[in-house]
């Protein structure tokens, strides 16, 4: 257990003894709310505001001496619910003593932003328990209060026998209240309920928000992850969130029953309401072994108070959307991501891992419980290219497909076939070649098909008049041949155009209903007699084909498009013959050092030349810069990419004098010329050590270029993830710490510079190096501002970016932090921050770290090439916790780049002063710590 400190800022941890001698341990987090726990059934008695207000009720007549469980609180019912089993109600848990954890967990929190907390833990050692319940477990449980006032309870089960069992839980959690009857609980309407007073019967709940007139005992079964108690005339609110208990016990005793319990006053059940989070109608099965531990178990209670309630309902509506954020349907969502990436739309999208692809994502549509993707509409983003195979194939849900008005090629996706369900399939203004699917009989649903304008050829297939349902067909503008399909079976149809095509006649009987708009422009065809009873239709005979362009006939247009086509060509040539005469005589030995670029798969030598020559510009050098060499002198450099970034590709060109220098050549600068220079000079204006120095700009119309010093050593995210094979230098401790500090000092750097306003907007371990004295010093700053929008976010920048930087697009100091913290982890996990598991998981560094933390409390986290070293545990886990405080979704709660300098930096003090530098372990000794954080 954390010690209890004198310094008012931290939270305190606190061991008191109440009336009946019985441990209770005082949790207060810096603002004063606090909490209070009993060693007697684990059980928390006590949770206030900082304002020293009472949230949870405790009978007058409560009989605190154990073994009998206080009335009030929160007790813990385990391992059996009610009466539910052969045990005594509610199990034993409640009337155990706990003790608090002797050897506190590798990771003591995972929020050091103010959090208090104590782990305690109860184990059947004891006969008593043995006897009753024959199964070794160990039941942890960390009770914590934020520094938000939250109160949280996880726990974890372990079996350590060699036989699984099976418990129930219920956290039977008594809300203070102002009067029952003034109550309302909201996150249960619709669900199915057992009712406890009708001998367990199942009943569905009908009202749209639980009220209480009279008794209630029921366990609500399968409820959302959020509930919310509303006190109307207390104007307080609770929200309860919860993970792993899918079950809500509601509980009133009433005047009744509140009479016959005798550690209950009988006006007191006004003032009570029970609402326990619980896993009771699914009991949760453990199986032996000790890595078979029951995870996920938490319980978090937010209080709230405003004025109006109308807020409560927003903050409430607000919390279930979080919950409906999260239950994504992962997999339709990761088969579009891989569809997006392979299909690369120029247009950016705003579809994000770490977003709601329901709720959030452009042009996607889910069903109504959120599980599954049903709709997909991205006419004219910009998608290149063929299809990727076993991507949208995927959404087997999917009812309306639109990819119309892009550059879609290849043939008709032959996987399409797997979505069953489509009924709407607009792929117009394509360029799709090929035959179109043999099969439509497998799309029983279809009711409107739109393939027009793009090069589909071979016939129309019969499949088609199978459709039932299909309303509407447009195949007009390709190059189908055969015979005008019969289609007098589809009697669904309204719309048909087949125009444009090189199908023949005669078109059948019954599509002649159609105008002959829809078949004008075809091979050859003739109208055959319509029947009787279609006589009376307007049917014209074969019209002129309809001209297409500017009024001509297809066969003029076709010969103007060659002539015009001819000229294009001749033009072209005599312009590429002149550019290379001129690129020959204005630079000497020019076309070897083309050659040279090129081989090194350099700035595309020709475009870049000229586009600089027309631009008639200088490089700008910043002041005190030692360079010398000019525009033409970096044009003619030899070039190697280093990587392609965000905001553009970064070149390492080494001039004719053996320099090397970076140049950055941004791509998609939004900011005028003005603009521009103005944000270079605060950047260029930045001289710290780690900072990577600007040296020069250029800016013209068509290049924007950023000339840095070059850093041989190579980014962080290199030294890092670069060559995992056998030959593989470890990236040591000490070396990861000055990474840390350095990185940390450059940006607080940045942070003061533009009177306190400028941020970076870009922090990324490629965007990190390390100096001559192998400190972190950053780069890439600044850009943000000038760039046109935030690059797509399917990518390794993704992990990376704040949560609210998604959202509003806009990067500030604090979502730096964020990125910064990403970068800490990256150091302490060896994990990039997006990275797929070899069953091709995406997994998302943050949320992972997360979930270990809470629920192993283990060493996992940690890179293994550390657990080489010893003496370091200590620093990782606050390094951990430092980077955890970083990364918090709050952004205000997250530590300002000043004060993570000097934590970093009393972090690596500390190491520094237990010497040189950490010794590798032995192989014996690396083992026992990888499995050591287990407790
Ligand atoms: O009196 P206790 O054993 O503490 O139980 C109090 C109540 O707990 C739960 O809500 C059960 O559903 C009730 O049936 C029970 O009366």
């Amino acid at each position: 257990m954390e010690a209890s400190t004198d310094d008012e800022k931290r939270p305190m941890v606190d061991l008191v003894k109440d009336k009946n001698g019985t441990d209770q341990v005082l949790l207060q987090n810096p603002k004063g709310a606090s909490v209070k726990i009993s060693l007697h059934g684990g059980q928390v008695l006590s949770w206030k505001t900082e304002r020293g207000d009472e949230l949870l009720f405790t009978s007058a007549k409560a009989n605190s001496k154990p073994p009998h469980p206080v009335r009030g609180g929160i007790p813990i019912c385990f391992p059996q619910f009610g009466t539910r089993g052969s045990l005594e109600q509610h199990g034993f848990a409640r009337n155990k003593m706990w003790l608090v954890e002797n050897d506190p967990p590798a990771l003591p929190s995972f929020d050091s932003t103010g959090k208090a907390y104590v782990d305690l833990v109860l184990k059947s050692s004891d006969e008593d328990t043995t006897r009753i319940w024959p199964h070794c477990f160990e039941f942890h449980l960390r009770v914590s209060l934020g520094l938000d006032g939250n109160l949280t309870l996880i726990s974890r089960v372990r079996n350590i026998n060699s036989k699984p069992f099976s418990f129930s839980i219920a956290y039977h959690t008594y809300f203070s209240i102002s009067d029952i009857s003034e109550v309302r609980v909201e996150g249960l309407e619709t669900l199915d309920y057992l009712d406890n007073m009708l001998d367990k019967e199942r009943f569905t709940e009908q009202g749209d928000a639980l009220t209480f007139e009279s008794e209630i005992d029921r366990v609500y079964l399968n409820s959302k992850d959020v509930v919310a108690v509303f006190d109307h005339e207390r104007k307080r609110t609770f929200l309860i969130e919860k993970e792993g208990l899918p079950d809500v016990v509601v509980w009133n005793p009433w005047d009744k029953k509140a009479k016959a319990l005798p550690d209950l006053g009988d006006e007191e059940y006004k003032h009570m309401l029970c609402v326990d989070g619980a896993a009771i109608e699914k009991p949760i099965t453990l199986k032996p072994a000790s890595d078979q531990r029951q995870r996920n178990i938490s319980f978090v209670f937010c209080f709230l108070t405003t004025p109006m309630e109308e807020a409560w309902r927003v903050i409430f509506t607000l919390c279930l959307l979080i919950y409906v954020a999260n239950a994504d349907p992962i997999q339709d969502k990761r088969a579009l991501l891989e569809f997006l990436t392979l299909m690369r739309p120029t247009r950016s999208l705003n579809w994000n891992e770490t977003t709601s692809v329901c709720n959030t994502w452009t042009g996607v549509t889910c069903n109504k419980d959120g599980s599954r993707i049903t709709a997909v509409r991205l006419p004219g983003v910009g998608l290149n290219g063929q299809i990727p195979p076993n991507t949208l194939s995927r959404l087997s849900s999917l009812t309306v497909l639109s990819l119309r008005s892009n550059r879609i090629s290849g043939l008709f996706p032959g996987d399409f076939a797997e979505l069953k369900d489509l009924a709407f399939l607009y792929l117009q203004d394509n360029d799709f070649s090929g035959q179109l699917p043999e099969d439509f009989s497998v799309w029983k649903n279809l009711t409107s098909v739109n393939l027009s304008n793009n090069d589909f050829n071979g016939t129309v297939p019969d499949s088609l008049a199978s459709l039932k349902r299909v309303q509407s067909l447009n195949l007009a503008n390709n190059s189908l041949s055969g015979d005008i399909p019969d289609l007098s079976g589809v009697s669904s149809l309204q719309h048909i155009d087949l125009s444009y095509n090189n199908l023949n006649g005669p078109i059948p009987s019954w599509l002649q209903r159609f105008p002959t708009s829809s078949y004008q422009g075809l091979g050859g065809f003739s109208l055959v007699q319509p029947p009787p009873d279609l006589a009376h239709q307007e049917l014209k005979p074969r019209q002129k084909p309809k001209p297409h362009f500017l009024g001509l006939t297809k066969t003029v247009f076709l010969l103007i498009v060659i002539a015009v086509s001819v000229v294009l060509l001749a033009v072209l040539v005599f312009v590429l013959a002149v550019c290379y005469l001129r690129m020959k005589l204005s630079q000497g030995d020019g076309i070897v050092t083309d050659a040279k670029l090129q081989k090194k798969g350099g700035m595309s030598p020709e475009k870049f030349v000229s586009r600089m020559e027309d631009a008639n510009n200088r490089l700008s050098f910043f002041e005190g810069c030692n360079y010398s060499f000019d525009l033409e002198d970096l044009l003619r450099a030899s070039a190697e990419v280093l990587g392609k970034g965000t905001f553009g590709t970064t070149y390492k060109a080494v001039l004719e004098d053996a320099t090397s220098v970076a140049v950055k050549r941004l791509k998609d600068v939004a900011a005028g010329k003005r603009d521009f220079e103005q944000q270079m000079e605060i950047i260029g204006g930045i001289k710290h050590e780690n900072v990577v120095e600007l040296k020069a700009y250029y800016y013209s119309k068509d290049e924007k270029l950023m000339v840095y010093d070059y850093f041989g050593n190579g980014s962080v995210a290199s030294l890092l993830h670069g060559n995992r094979g056998e030959n593989r230098v470890p990236l040591d401790w000490e070396t990861r710490m000055s990474i840390a500090i350095g990185a940390a000092k450059g940006i607080a750097r940045i942070h003061q510079e533009n009177n306190g306003k400028l941020v970076h907007g870009n922090i990324k371990s490629s965007n990190i190096f390390l100096n001559s004295e192998r400190n972190g010093c950053v780069s890439d700053l600044g850009l943000t501002a000038v760039m046109s929008a935030l690059a797509p976010p399917i990518s390794r920048q993704a992990g990376y970016r704040a949560p609210e930087v998604t959202d509003t697009r806009k990067s500030s100091q604090l979502s730096d932090v964020y990125s910064f913290g990403v970068v800490l982890l990256e150091l302490l996990t060896g994990k990039s921050p997006i990275h797929t598991t070899a069953g091709d998981e995406i997994i998302h560094l943050v949320r992972w770290v997360h979930s270990v933390v809470r629920e192993e409390w283990t060493a996992e986290v940690f890179d293994v090439e550390l657990l080489r070293y010893t003496n370091i545990e200590e620093e990782m886990v606050e390094m951990l916790q430092i980077a955890m405080s970083c990364v918090v979704k709050a952004p205000d709660q997250r530590p300002k780049m000043s004060d993570l300098v000097r934590l970093i930096e009393s972090v690596g003090n500390r190491q520094a002063s237990l010497g040189p530098e950490p010794k590798p372990k032995s192989e014996n000794e690396a083992s026992e710590t990888s499995t050591a954080g287990e407790i």
